[in-house]
């Protein structure tokens, strides 16, 4: 099944004095979206949400048809996922086929089963030879992908990653990076928070970008990436073969290298 939400008008407060979320109105679903915004936008206020460990104060958020808030934390975690920022907060097991079974028991599927998808799921991140070390025994990259995986073995139609690139060399990078769009071809709605663009301008088939409480801008990387003022003034950066290609004084928005090389080739 695909997973699909709908934010309707949605506002929340931590307290009274201050309204963090003011009113944000979208649909997510199938396209691989990226939620970036300067610190405070309102990133992780957003996703707590998703999850249901937060309430809204007004408005709603509708998962396949189903209002949240008539949902569990526990039952929302078999359709939405999240991997933690950093995967020390995460892991707590001795084995990592321990760590990755753990999910999908805790969302009731018996041994065997949640073997078979944890062994499933460390395949996918590469990582099924390292299934009976201890995953402090793992470097970072690694222990990322085990924290990935133990999420995607409890098969949640929604991930949502939070920061996935921070404290990842360029190995770690690309591999997240492949799995994201391996998890989206596979018709999983892939969410991320994330500072990194060119991430984003590599990976991501939409970029909504949070400012001051609501949506500023919203399309596919090229069209958010091009509107360099607004960007600006929401201090936010582009990816840098953007930028560059701008002051060399391209009109047109690149957002990799490859699309810049692709474009001088034909010219
Ligand atoms: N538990 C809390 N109680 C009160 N205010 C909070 C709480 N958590 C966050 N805030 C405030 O809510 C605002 C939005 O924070 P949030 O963490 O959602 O932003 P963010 O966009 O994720 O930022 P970052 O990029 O730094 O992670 C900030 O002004 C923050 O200080």
């Amino acid at each position: 099944m695909m997973g699909r939400l709908e934010i309707k008008d949605l506002h929340f407060s931590y307290t009274e004095n201050e309204e963090i979320l003011k009113g944000i109105d979208l649909v997510l679903d199938q396209q691989s979206t990226a939620i970036i915004g300067q610190n405070g936008a309102g990133k992780t206020t957003f996703v707590k949400l998703l999850k249901g460990l937060l309430q809204p104060t007004s408005g709603k958020i509708v998962y396949n048809g189903t209002d949240l808030s008539s949902m569990t934390v526990a039952q929302i975690a078999k359709h939405i996922g999240m991997v933690f920022q950093n995967p020390n907060d995460q892991i707590f097991k001795n084995s990592v086929i321990d760590e990755v079974m753990f999910g999908p028991m805790q969302v009731g599927m018996s041994k065997e089963e949640a073997k078979v998808h944890a062994m499933d799921a460390l395949e996918m991140v590469g990582m099924e030879k390292k299934c009976k070390v201890n995953p402090y025994d793992l470097g970072l990259s690694e222990r990322k992908l085990i924290s990935i995986a133990a999420i995607l073995a409890m098969d949640p139609e929604v991930i949502i990653f939070d920061e996935p690139t921070i404290a990842q060399d360029y190995a770690g990078k690309k591999c997240i990076g492949e799995i994201v769009e391996h998890l989206r071809n596979q018709g999983k709605l892939v969410l991320t928070i994330i500072h990194d663009m060119d991430f984003v301008a590599e990976h991501f088939d939409r970029a909504v970008v949070f400012a001051k409480g609501g949506v500023l801008l919203d399309g596919d990387p090229k069209q958010v990436f091009s509107r360099a003022e607004i960007l600006e003034k929401a201090f936010l950066e582009q990816p840098n073969v953007t930028r560059l290609c701008h002051a060399l004084g391209y009109e047109e928005t690149f957002l990799t290298t490859d699309d810049f090389v692709e474009y001088k080739k034909g010219q």
